[in-house]
């Protein structure tokens, strides 16, 4: 058994070249792009982070660095005051110490209210007269500058809260306080001088920094004590002080990263105020930024990424998809070309500009094999015909041959009648078909002997050539006088022999034998005259069990026709036939 043949996927089915290199080309020029804009992305956007905290930091540190300068300079300027020499030489209530004063408010608007109070507290001098006379001596400013320079906390102002304009946004009248002590020559304690300082001064140099520092970033600043409380902004300190938790849990104490606060995440960094003075104020600045804002630079370079990325994946599958078909029109070109070559027999134009160096090559191949296909074919179609022709004219020397042969084998050489040999096998025929047909039909074959009269003397008298001519020329009349259904043959030596198929009785033989008698008779036989014959006839009879006995009644029955003077035809019937 032959193998089966594989079952193949029907070409139509198949994906097609330009369709298979642009999804492979346009799929490989995303994954590049998406993992290298990935990449730079993830880069990007984790430098983008870094820059972000950067900015938060510095904005922490640059408020602080400028809040402990401004604050250090507000000590200093107070100290200068102290040691200026109508403090330590002259009245302290005078004039000249009021104008002073007066100045240095002018100077800094952020003073609230300066004035230089007596060793005993009371206040000898203060700008616009406020509180002067009142005694201060319990304020932990006066108590602590008795001692040493002094920059005191934040506090709510008391004796002057009704005295000063309130603020413009409602919040209670907030003052730090810088206070330095007056000493004489000898050291002695001539008197305390201090000024209050706006909160809102302080609050505004943190909140220009935060505000200025990252412009519509979204950042702000928060001034936290050493005890954790929220001195600014007021919203978280008023919240912090009714109870709730405005500040998240950080570990180690520090403003670091990503916080919680209120339940929004905010980038945050914190400096320490770092001021030189003995107040060990302890404050730190806290700078936070929303994490959607800070994150906003990297949404918007994601943002553009992903525009760029579809851009480029567009005009990357487009420059793909145009590739693919510059690589696959050939291929399909020469596929057609293939099948015209197949379907018209003959070499069509192959396409001149294959678009590729491979291409060409596979152009030019297929060219030389379809050339090579086509002269094979033809040639191969040439050597059927030959070969066809060879086989048709050896077939026929063949027939001629065999022909030549059958005649030989069944023909007599001198006359070309049937041989003796062909005689007794259409005998057997003839028997075994009246066998099977003579009992319906009621026909039987019958039998002629037919033997030239005095042949002998024809030999003798002309010789034997002559004899022979004599014997083929009784041959033509005995075939040109029988019909074609019966058969003529030489039996041996100058005796013929004729079947005569299907008789309707012996009369019909011997009419047979009767006509070829007459013919011998009237003709004439050149170089010799005139011949006559002898002829026995039989007919065929079921009881014989062979052709013998019907050859042997023919032979008697001519026998008999000699016997009886010659030229003449005696009919031997069998019993049956009888
Ligand atoms: N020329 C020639 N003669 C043949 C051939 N075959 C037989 N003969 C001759 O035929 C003659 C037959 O002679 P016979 O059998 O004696 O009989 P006949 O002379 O014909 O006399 P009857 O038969 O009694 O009339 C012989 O002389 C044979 O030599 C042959 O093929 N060619």
């Amino acid at each position: 058994m032959p193998d089966a043949p594989e079952r193949s996927t029907p070409v139509h089915r198949l994906p097609s070249l330009r369709g298979q290199l642009s999804l492979v080309l346009g799929g490989l020029a995303l994954a590049i792009l998406a993992a290298v804009g990935g990449y730079l992305g993830s880069v990007a956007t984790q430098e983008l982070y870094t820059a972000q905290q950067v900015v938060v930091r510095s904005t922490a540190q640059f408020a602080a660095e400028l809040l402990a300068a401004q604050l250090r300079d507000r000590e200093r300027e107070i100290e200068l005051l102290s040691l200026a020499p109508h403090m330590v030489e002259g009245a302290l209530d005078s004039q000249r110490v009021r104008d002073s004063l007066d100045r240095r408010a002018a100077l800094h608007d952020e003073f609230a209210w300066l004035g230089v109070a007596s060793p005993d507290g009371t206040v000898l001098q203060a700008t616009g007269g406020m509180l002067a006379g009142r005694s201060v001596a319990q304020r932990e400013w006066f108590v602590a500058a008795r001692e040493r320079v002094y920059v005191g906390d934040v506090h709510e102002a008391k004796l002057l809260a009704t005295m000063l304009p309130a603020q413009p946004n409602g919040e209670p009248t907030r003052f730090i306080d810088f206070a330095a002590p007056i000493r004489d020559a000898e050291g002695r304690l001539r008197g305390v001088v201090a000024a209050h300082a706006h909160w809102r001064w302080v609050t505004g140099l943190v909140e220009g920094v935060a505000r200025r520092q990252s412009p519509g970033a979204g950042i702000d600043a928060l001034i936290i004590d050493g005890q954790g409380r929220v001195l600014y902004p007021e919203a978280m300190k008023v919240a912090q002080a009714n109870g709730a938790d405005v500040l998240p849990k950080v570990a180690g104490g520090r403003f670091e990263g990503e916080l919680g606060f209120d339940g929004k995440t905010y980038l945050t960094s914190e400096a320490p105020l770092q001021v030189s003075t003995n107040a060990g104020l302890g404050w730190r600045i806290v700078a936070r930024q929303p994490l959607d804002m800070a994150l906003r630079p990297v949404r918007d370079l994601t943002r553009e990424l992903v525009l760029l990325g579809v851009l480029a994946a567009a005009v990357l599958s487009f420059a793909a998809l145009l590739l693919a078909r510059r690589i696959s029109r050939p291929v399909e070109q020469l596929a057609r070309v293939a099948a015209r070559v197949e379907a018209e027999r003959r070499i069509p134009d192959f396409p001149d500009r294959p678009g590729a160096r491979e291409l060409g090559r596979l152009s030019e191949a297929m060219q030389s094999m379809a050339r090579s296909l086509l002269s094979t074919e033809q040639e191969l179609q040439q050597a059927n015909a030959t070969l066809e022709a060879q086989v048709q004219q050896r077939t026929a020397e063949l027939q001629a041959a065999n022909a030549a042969l059958e005649h030989l084998a069944t023909r007599d050489p001198l006359t070309g009648l049937h041989n003796r040999r062909s005689l007794d096998a259409r005998l057997a025929e003839a028997q075994a078909l009246d066998r099977r047909y003579a009992v319906s039909n009621g026909r039987v074959h019958g039998l002629l002997l037919v033997d030239a009269d005095h042949f002998k003397r024809v030999n003798d008298q002309f010789g034997h050539p002559v004899g022979d001519a004599v014997l083929r020329q009784l041959a033509t009349l005995l075939q040109a006088s029988i019909r074609v259904t019966d058969m003529a043959a030489r039996f041996g030596g100058e005796e013929f022999a004729v079947l005569l198929p299907e008789l309707a009785g012996p009369q019909e033989a011997v009419m047979a034998a009767e006509k070829i008698r007459t013919a011998v008779e009237a003709a004439v036989f050149p170089g010799v005259g005139k011949l006559t014959i002898s002829v026995g006839v039989s007919l065929a009879s079921p009881d014989d069990v062979d052709v013998r006995p019907l050859i042997d009644r023919a032979d008697a029955a001519l026998y008999e026709a000699k016997r009886g003077g010659r030229n003449a035809v005696v009919l031997k019937a069998a019993d049956a036939v009888a």
